[in-house]
């Protein structure tokens, strides 16, 4: 596989790029000529019009305007925007770009410094990291997480019968992010926040809402301001982060004294993602996670494993509901496929192809990670129009590239999950669906999240019917992901052949349906042959040089 790291990056006369924030004039010797919206306001740049709350959606409207490379200046910061096919499909090829750790991911360094998702290509922990945890999220270890998520996903449906029987809504967006906050936490770490039992958030969650809402607040006030404008949130900021270490300590120092996680779900029984960080050696250097590295892991894994499904889980609801028939076709595979066994088997959750094509397109449409950044490993062009010095970057629109018509048709607009039908995959150019980001930093938990999503989907769709409240029209809040907002449900227990089946009912010997799992339908689906772990061929990457 091709270097991906990246060094200090240079200039083109060899001077070294500024560390911190690199606006486009430092890296585009051309940037005039990528089009930025009228009337811009000096010092101030492309303020006009501009929401402080939806930066992501007001970038979708420029881009419309502006095509498929574009550039918005806010406060001194100048970033360039690509999102047309042809241009990401270059800024996927790993020989010539990279991640780009900028903007917000950037600003959760303080936080989760070297962890997976926030560590420099270059940063040694990186690799030695990835390798060790990627078998924590292989077929075998998914396996293992399964019976976990469906206890979980028990908890939501009692609170959800209880609310049913009350004749309330469900608040979707603040279940689902119980839901899966719950999930990585018990899988991963054998930790529980208790969060169907509260009425209020734990501490924990409320602590890292803080450190996500003050990340995305850092982005969008210029550095100069921060003392002045964020001096309290940078109070609270702190004190917010003192507690997470605090907490993540103690998770640690409980399974240091108690051995194994008390719940061990991990691969071939060997534990779970804890366990795996502190006993497992890196299998060719024999090198461990440090004590600090394992707290920013977990750290990690708790914020990147839960807001990103949550809303992927929202949004799917939020279309099944206003599309009856998508959804009967969606309840119909899950009753023939499960028929009467009380819960699913975890072979049974891949076999949801339809719900699956409903997740695929949810996030199609509303990727909840809506923007991710790539940098030029080397002196490169862009589109063959645009010079790219070495460490220049671009954010990847993926909300905009995924509504591309020139990939996605003139109907692209449209909630349609038979676009992921294999036919239609094949036919479409690779690198146009992106949900999970791109390369050897894209999602290691995407297997993941998938398995979680399509059980909660299947589990739903059998017991209830979803009513939407007939005024609702679609808001979309960011924080550092995308979630619909004040988005509630109605529900009823079914009647029909799914929740009849009681818990009493027996799993039938021989399933509905026997077909193999079916083959993942996004263009950044792992080669033929190698399993289902999503970064199989990731694994293989040759270790990188560190940097001098
Ligand atoms: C629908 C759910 C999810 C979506 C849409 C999503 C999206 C993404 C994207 C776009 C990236 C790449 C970011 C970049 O290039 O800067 C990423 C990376 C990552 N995700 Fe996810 N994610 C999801 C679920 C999860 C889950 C469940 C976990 C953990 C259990 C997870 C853990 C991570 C980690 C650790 C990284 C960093 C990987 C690396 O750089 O090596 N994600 N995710």
């Amino acid at each position: 596989m091709a270097e991906t790291g990246q060094s200090q990056s240079t200039g083109p006369g060899g001077e070294a790029i500024p560390k911190g924030f690199r606006s486009a004039e430092q890296g585009w010797p051309e940037l005039h000529r990528i089009p930025h919206p009228p009337y811009r306001v000096p010092l101030l740049g492309d303020v006009l019009g501009a929401g402080v709350r939806t930066p992501v959606q007001d970038s979708m409207r420029v881009a419309r305007r502006l095509g498929p490379v574009f550039r918005r200046k806010g406060f001194g910061k100048e970033i360039v925007f690509v999102w047309g096919a042809e241009q990401v499909a270059e800024l996927s090829d790993e020989s010539r770009f990279a991640k780009h750790v900028g903007l917000g991911v950037a600003n959760l360094r303080p936080v989760a410094r070297d962890g997976l998702f926030t560590a420099y290509n270059h940063e040694p922990n990186w690799q030695l990291a990835h390798d060790v945890l990627a078998p924590g999220f292989s077929r075998s270890a998914m396996q293992g997480y399964h019976p976990l998520m469906l206890d979980v996903a028990r908890g939501l449906m009692e609170r959800w019968d209880a609310g049913e029987a009350a004749g309330d809504p469900v608040d979707v967006p603040g279940d689902m992010t119980k839901l899966t906050l719950e999930t990585i936490a018990r899988t991963g770490f054998g930790y529980d926040f208790g969060s169907f039992e509260r009425s209020r958030p734990h501490p924990f969650v409320t602590a890292m809402v803080g450190t996500l809402s003050f990340a995305q607040r850092r982005n969008v006030v210029p550095p100069p301001l921060t003392p002045l404008l964020l001096r309290g949130a940078t109070k609270r900021n702190a004190a917010d982060t003192a507690y997470l270490n605090r907490t993540v300590d103690e998770v640690i120092a409980r399974r240091r004294e108690g051995g194994g996680g008390d719940e061990g779900a991990g691969a071939g029984g060997t534990g779970d993602l804890l366990d795996r960080m502190l006993e497992t050696a890196h299998p060719e250097t024999g090198e461990r996670l440090t004590s600090d590295n394992i707290r920013r892991q977990i750290i990690t894994f708790l914020i990147a494993g839960h807001e990103t499904t949550s809303g992927a889980l929202s949004f799917a609801l939020y279309y099944l509901a206003r599309n009856p028939q998508i959804l009967a076709r969606a309840r119909e595979e899950v009753d023939r496929v499960w028929g009467a066994a009380p819960e699913p088997a975890y072979e049974q959750v891949a076999k949801l192809r339809y719900v699956r094509r409903v997740l695929d397109e949810s996030l199609r449409l509303w990727p909840t990670a809506p923007a991710f950044a790539r940098e030029a490993v080397r002196d490169t062009t862009l589109g063959g129009e645009h010079p790219m010095r070495r460490g220049a970057w671009a954010l990847v629109l993926g909300l905009m590239l995924h509504r591309d018509p020139a990939a996605w048709g003139q109907d692209a607009e449209e909630f349609d999950p038979d676009r992921f039908e294999p036919a239609a995959v094949r036919a479409r150019p690779a690198h146009v669906y992106k949900p999970f980001g791109t390369g050897a930093r894209a999602c290691i938990g995407r297997q993941f999240a998938l398995h979680e999503a399509t059980l909660v989907l299947g589990l739903l769709l059998r017991r209830y019917d979803l009513h939407a409240e007939p005024g609702y029209r679609l808001r979309v809040a960011e924080r550092l992901t995308l979630m619909p907002e004040g988005f509630t449900l109605r529900l009823t227990r079914r009647s029909g052949p799914g929740p009849a089946a009681s818990a009493s009912a027996p799993t039938p010997a021989s399933e509905p349906e026997s077909a193999p799992a079916p083959a993942p339908a996004s263009d950044d689906a792992e080669p033929p042959g190698q399993g289902q772990c999503p970064h199989s061929a990731v694994l293989t990457t040759p270790r990188r040089a560190t940097p001098s």
